[in-house]
């Protein structure tokens, strides 16, 4: 339970590091019977010398990505580091200032605390006190590659019924930013490929009788866990799954191209298509916010585009034609002069193109201690959205997804009924707004400004993170608005449109 004494949450910042900026009351000395703190060592004490341009983070303020081993290394008093939701943080400064006393700090330093840090005060805000601390982000592939004899701590499970057997990876949580690959080799033989950060993980599956292609997924946003639910050709109980062999490999940069048939090709508006497609005996799940490279052959010249994969659809009634789980969606705007959008938007079912497998390395983890979420979309940008907003859809943390979708005119608009049937859920808020709309419009005009922004998604506010995705001058003045309003760098991502 929150209690109000030296430190509490409100959401007001003003971002110029004073106690209100911070999201704090002051109250020097030591009104609960708190650890008593040396002189010198209130929290306005604190702030100041966060203010005086002191280096907390000890690393010279450039952002580190930290491995738990490295972490480790940082136990000591005069050298302590402490990780908590994917946020290192030195607190070597802040252990004299620390309410609770040098001791009880002392047992988070060295790891991730989040579960004793939760378990002490959830209700202090962590990541205003310590904002000048920042080490960087703590590294996600944990121990495997650390300790390396053993392929991972992930371990394949599995349920059945008489009809169906489901396999799943257990573990999976502390593995943000994993991507599945099944292939199907016969049908009884699966391959599971889980790509880590840093490492693939192969486990070859020879299950006990035949099954269908392809398998249905059930995924969890809370516990990051897929189900791969197979349904088996005759119905009975398996004494065992099969026999499985698990191998390791590490990643390379190297693309992986396939064959993809067209399943279906729907015009969403005038000049935007949403293309369903399909690969052999070949499933996968990219994550979230990743893209993937389309090319096509024309007039003897290979051409290339990057795309990011979006959700077959964002409410049950919206769902893609054809759409079956080993299916990947695109939505492609036409550009009349382009070089291979007029090609791809007039691809028909069964008709091919190349693809390679998923690329980039944004991990949409990396923000889920926001529960308000802001997206500024302009055009196509939009598509790097959608999968973001189907994964915030069901998580329970998210109170808010505010998202802002720009367009030139109506002409130019694309999924519009689509979102606004999912803001009739409560926390999904879509405003659209148009640059240059024509008389019947009566929706909002304009384009990114200050004044906009701050009507539409306020002044920074610890408990936010912003989105942005479209073309290169609305993400010039859309980072430029959102600096303005206080936000900041580490609230911040930017897609490439
Ligand atoms: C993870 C290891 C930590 C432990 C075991 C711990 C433990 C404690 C304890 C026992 C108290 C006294 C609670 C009371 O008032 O009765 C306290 C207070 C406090 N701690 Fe920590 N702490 C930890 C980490 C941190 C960190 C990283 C921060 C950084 C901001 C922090 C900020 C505070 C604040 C602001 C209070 C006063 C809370 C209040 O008055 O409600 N603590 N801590």
């Amino acid at each position: 339970m929150p209690r109000c004494c030296g430190a509490s949450l409100v959401s007001a910042a003003d971002g110029n590091g004073s106690p209100q900026s911070l999201g704090l009351q002051i109250q020097d000395g030591n009104p609960q019977n708190k650890t008593a703190l040396a002189p010198g060592h209130s929290l306005m004490d604190w702030i100041r010398l966060g203010n005086s341009g002191v280096d907390l983070t000890g690393v010279g303020g450039v952002p580190q990505v930290v491995t738990l081993s490295e972490l480790a290394n940082h136990n000591k008093q005069t050298d302590a580091w402490i990780a908590i939701r994917g946020v290192v943080f030195n607190v070597t400064r802040y252990m004299d200032f620390h309410p609770g006393g040098v001791d009880e700090l002392m047992r988070g330093v060295g790891k991730d605390a989040t579960k004793l840090f939760d378990n002490v005060h959830s209700w202090v805000n962590y990541q205003s006190i310590l904002q000048k601390c920042i080490v960087g982000r703590l590294s996600l592939q944990k121990a495997v590659d650390e300790n390396s004899s053993n392929s991972s701590n992930v371990n394949m499970d599995w349920q059945q019924t008489s009809n169906s057997i489901t396999l799943f990876y257990q573990g999976v949580r502390d593995y943000p930013g994993i991507y599945y690959r099944l292939q199907r080799l016969s049908d009884s033989k699966i391959i599971f490929r889980l790509t880590f950060e840093k490492h693939i993980i192969i486990n070859e599956i020879e299950l006990i009788a035949d099954v269908e292609w392809p398998p249905i997924y059930k995924r969890d946003f809370e516990t990051m866990q897929v189900d791969f639910t197979f349904t088996k050709k005759l119905k009975d109980i398996w004494k065992s799954q099969g026999n499985h062999t698990l191998s390791q490999e590490s990643i390379t940069n190297k693309r992986t191209y396939r064959e993809y048939e067209i399943v279906s090709n729907t015009p969403l508006c005038n000049l935007v298509h949403f293309l369903v497609l399909r690969a052999k005996d070949f499933l996968e799940i990219i994550p979230v916010g990743r893209h993937i490279e389309v090319k096509m052959n024309i007039m003897g010249m290979e051409i290339s585009r990057s795309y990011t994969p979006v959700p077959s659809c964002l409410h049950p009634e919206d769902m893609a034609p054809n759409y079956k789980p080993d299916c990947i969606c695109l939505m492609i705007k036409r550009y009349p002069n382009g070089a291979l959008s007029p090609s791809i938007t007039k691809l028909q079912p069964g008709q091919t193109l190349i693809m390679s497998n998923g690329l980039g390395a944004f991990v949409t983890e990396s923000f889920d201690r926001y529960p308000v979420i802001h997206m500024l979309a302009g055009g196509t940008g939009l598509t790097a959205m959608l999968g973001i907003i189907q994964r915030a859809l069901g998580r329970r943390n998210v109170k808010l997804i505010n998202l802002l979708n720009f367009n030139k005119d109506e002409d130019n608009m694309f999924y519009v009924s689509q979102l606004d049937k999912v803001s009739s859920e409560k926390k999904f808020k879509v405003t659209h707004i148009l640059s240059q709309a024509g008389d019947k419009w009566e929706g909002r005009r304009g384009t990114v400004s200050d004044k906009l922004l701050k009507e539409l998604i306020g002044e920074c506010s610890p408990e936010g993170c912003i989105f942005t995705c479209g073309p290169k001058g609305f993400m010039l003045s859309a980072k430029k608005c959102i600096q303005t309003l206080g936000w900041k760098s580490h609230q911040m991502y930017d897609f490439d449109d």
